[in-house]
């Protein structure tokens, strides 16, 4: 570690997380504790609390700059943030969203990819279907390992017609699950599920060799991912049904950061009354 952040004090030296020892946990049936992670303070602290995989997000758009969607985010927001986050980051892996209008083509994909790998990603995340397994070859085949994101894809809220659960009728469960084979068999290595069924949560995890992670898909995904705005209760008011507060009991964001993780790992979170 180099710069503003020091060392902490009793840090336990973790091997770092590669999606080869995610996959290893998916495997042995541990739990993935996710959480979306901005700069490096949070980074360092997130790490050391062991939290396994860091999303830079989108929602940033929302949480950080204050729109209403993730539409207005761009590839130097990302960049940037990735760049701050991976200072302070050590074990944790480190993934990046792939904003809005970034992955139109393979080509584009894989230009804005590059930026997010150089600022010190070690995968990108992509909202999208089938109709994005050329891109998602594409980059694998290139070095980059993708992390393709289903079911409430937050980027579609103009076509979606709002923040909706997915994947409720026959149909639309019979198309995720066709898209999360054909995402897969295009090389992606990890698997995320938005606002959907705890019961399609659930299949299409057992589906596939890959981990899933989920926000409001359930308790059976390979682990859980959450805005860390909203597990820490930053903002007031009414919040989607899959956010916990875990300050709530707890004296300090290190705490609570170790009670989600906690949480996380004993299956605890989420809740039936965090699922639809
Ligand atoms: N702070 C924050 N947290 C998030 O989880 C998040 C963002 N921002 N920005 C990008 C997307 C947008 N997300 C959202 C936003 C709203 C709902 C929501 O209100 N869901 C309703 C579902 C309504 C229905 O039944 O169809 C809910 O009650 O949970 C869900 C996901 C998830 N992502
Ligand atoms: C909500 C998670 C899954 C995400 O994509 C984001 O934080 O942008
Ligand atoms: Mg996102």
């Amino acid at each position: 570690m180099s710069g503003y952040l020091q060392e902490r004090e009793g840090a336990v030296r973790r091997k770092a997380v590669t999606m080869q020892s995610l996959s290893a946990m998916r495997a042995a049936g541990e739990k993935i504790a996710t959480l979306t992670c901005y700069d490096a303070s949070f980074a360092s602290l997130m790490d050391y609390c062991g939290v396994d995989l860091l999303l830079v997000g989108d929602s940033l758009g929302n949480v950080l700059q204050g729109h209403g969607t993730t539409l207005p985010v761009t590839i130097a927001d990302i960049a940037y943030h990735t760049a701050c986050a991976a200072r302070g980051n050590q074990t944790a892996l480190l993934a990046a969203d792939m904003p809005f209008g970034s992955y139109a083509t393979p080509q584009s994909a894989f230009d804005n990819a590059v930026k997010l790998m150089q600022a010190g990603a070690q995968m990108v995340k992509l909202e999208g279907g089938a109709w994005l397994a050329d891109t998602v070859k594409f980059l694998t085949e290139r070095g980059i390992p993708v992390f393709a994101h289903l079911g409430l894809t937050p980027q579609a809220v103009h076509q979606l017609g709002g923040f909706k659960v997915q994947g409720k009728t026959a149909e639309s469960a019979e198309r995720l699950k066709a898209d999360a084979m054909a995402l897969q068999a295009a090389g992606a290595t990890l698997l995320l599920l938005e606002a959907i069924p705890a019961a399609l949560g659930k299949e299409v995890t057992e589906m596939l060799a890959i981990p899933t992670i989920g926000i409001g898909a359930g308790p059976d995904c390979s682990g859980q991912v959450l805005v860390m705005h909203d597990m820490l209760d930053v903002f007031p008011g009414k919040k989607a049904r899959f956010v916990r507060n875990f300050m709530e009991g707890q004296s300090s964001i290190e705490a609570a950061v170790r009670a989600y993780i906690k949480a996380v790992r004993d299956k605890s979170f989420p809740a039936s009354e965090h699922c639809f």
